[in-house]
């Protein structure tokens, strides 16, 4: 499936110089949305992974049937004050901004095989700082899935050493 044909892009949102890649016409339509989890479940599979850990917010919308289909836990990384009990915390750097991300202190188990699931990836700030929280927690990450990729902003280059898969790249 060419799936790049589903993503629409929209210039200079949410700010001048930006080109946002709007995600949600691949999750209305069914074929491509189910098409898009099902490769991220085959790049899951191979690299092992036990728990799909995925940020706010659009992590959640793939990384959500990610995990279902494989019938493994889905951890959230969420932006700081939103989660109740104990949690790890990170602060990260956005395209467009900075942020603090946490998880739940019990989140992931130590030695647990981690795969970060997000729907894009930029500048790499926000898997770079989950890969940070998820090891924080003694978790090992596998592997990291996105839909999109910018490569222009070299964001692999921050998680070079882990096992990475794109589906679509600009
Ligand atoms: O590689 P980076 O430069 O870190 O950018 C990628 C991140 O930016 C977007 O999330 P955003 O923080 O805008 O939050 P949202 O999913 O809640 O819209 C996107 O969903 C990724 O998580
Ligand atoms: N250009 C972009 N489009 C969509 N989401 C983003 N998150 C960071 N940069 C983005």
């Amino acid at each position: 499936m060419d799936l790049k044909q589903y993503v629409t892009t929209v210039e200079n949102w949410p700010k001048e110089g930006i080109s946002f890649k709007d995600i949600t016409t691949i999750m209305d339509n069914g074929p491509a949305f189910k098409y898009a989890a099902d490769e991220i479940v085959k790049f899951a599979k191979e690299v092992g992974a036990e728990i799909i850990v995925g940020p706010e917010a659009r992590g959640f919308i793939i990384g959500c049937p990610v995990a279902y289909a494989l019938e493994i836990g889905f951890a959230p990384v969420r932006k700081e004050g939103k989660l109740p009990r104990d949690v790890v915390r990170v602060e990260y750097g956005l395209e467009y901004g900075t942020d603090v991300l946490t998880m739940h202190k019990d989140a992931v188990k130590p030695g647990q095989k981690v795969l970060i699931v997000d729907d894009l990836l930029a500048t790499g700030g926000t898997v770079d700082a989950t890969i940070q929280l998820v090891e924080k927690l003694g978790g090992v990450v596998s592997g990291c899935a996105f839909i999109i990729e910018l490569e222009e902003l070299h964001g692999r280059d921050k998680i070079g050493k882990y096992p990475i898969k794109t589906l679509i790249t600009y």
